[in-house]
């Protein structure tokens, strides 16, 4: 069972405007630095950030109940056969959980059709998730460029960084018993890093080194980044892929929203020289993102412990 306080991630202020004016600054590579930290140690942190109002978030939160309360015909009308994308119902595995992926957020017709089924003129639920998802979408690239940064290769051609934003929203039942039961099972993320917030209903819990689950609590002004799979191969293992879950107990329904960084098609994920060295021999062959992917979503792929699954797939033997 998780702990309920999470003092065993690290929570960071990031007290800056924007990466555009405050790049280079002292206060910058600080925060560089705290971030390059919790990503290696914990491969997660929580960001303290106000940037993005309580009250947008709140609004989204409102527009996903009101989407998740749309009839079972029209949410199927989101269906994409793309693992993982568009409407993802209740399964076997998962039956508390549903979701809404937004392949990308700024693909403003499938956001748009979707809005449209809440009412004909959905014109401000479709503002609202767009707005959120460009805040979130600036916080993504701030994030990626510390990253960068805080290992020296922000001047190089970041190009193996590059990500769309996929958005997700998510909805889960309270458990139909008092156990403390599992809504999501544990896994690790497979693009380059996600940002987690929730509706003050918490359930999300991350797994640290040492094998302890810590449940996390987060306050209306944070988010939580988790780094994913692509991002630990990308920093040849320095940075750790998170594994977590969503674990609930009460009567309460819970719905959290996701910003995840995912590699655009055709990308090739590939341990950068600088990290290799003695010390750090490279741990995974260069892959193709997409066909990573493909692995994954296989019968192959999926009984494979959802941590072991990128070394399974590109891991090198030594
Ligand atoms: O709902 C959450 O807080 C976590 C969701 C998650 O881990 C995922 O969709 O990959
Ligand atoms: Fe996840």
């Amino acid at each position: 069972m998780g702990s309920d306080s999470h003092d065993q991630i690290p929570a960071i202020a990031f007290t800056i405007n924007s990466r555009e004016v405050d790049r280079g600054t002292d206060e910058w590579y600080h925060l560089c630095k705290m971030v390059r930290e919790a990503c290696e140690n914990y491969g997660c942190f929580e960001i303290v950030y106000d940037k993005i109002p309580p009250q947008l978030r709140a609004e989204t939160f409102s527009v996903s109940r009101q989407l998740f309360s749309l009839p079972l015909e029209k949410k199927k009308k989101n269906l994409n056969p793309k693992p993982y994308q568009g409407y993802l119902a209740p399964t076997v595995q998962a039956p508390l959980y549903e979701s809404f992926g937004l392949e990308e957020a700024f693909n403003y017709e499938s956001l748009r059709c979707l809005t449209e089924e809440i009412s004909p003129n959905g014109h401000d639920q479709f503002c609202t998730v767009i707005s959120m998802t460009k805040q979130l979408d600036e916080l993504k690239d701030m994030i990626n460029l510390m990253i960068l940064d805080s290992y020296g290769l922000g001047e190089k051609s970041n190009s193996t960084l590059q990500s769309k934003t996929l958005l997700r929203i998510m909805k889960y039942l309270a458990p139909p018993s008092k156990d403390y039961t599992q809504a999501l099972p544990a896994h690790t993320d497979k693009g380059l890093g996600t940002i987690l917030c929730d509706d003050q209903v918490s359930g999300l819990e991350v797994e640290t080194k040492d094998g302890q689950w810590v449940k996390l609590s987060l306050s209306p002004r944070s988010f939580v980044f988790l780094v994913a799979d692509s991002l630990m191969a990308w920093s040849n293992g320095r940075m750790h892929s998170v594994k977590h879950r969503v674990m609930m107990r009460g009567e309460k329904e819970r719905y959290s929203l996701g910003a995840f960084a995912v590699p655009l098609e055709g990308s090739i994920i590939k341990a950068q020289k600088e990290l290799v060295d003695k010390e750090h021999p490279q741990i995974l062959k260069d892959f193709d993102y997409t066909d990573f992917i493909k692995f994954f979503a296989s019968d192959k792929g999926r009984a494979i412990d959802p941590e072991k699954q990128v070394f399974a797939y590109a891991g090198i033997s030594t």
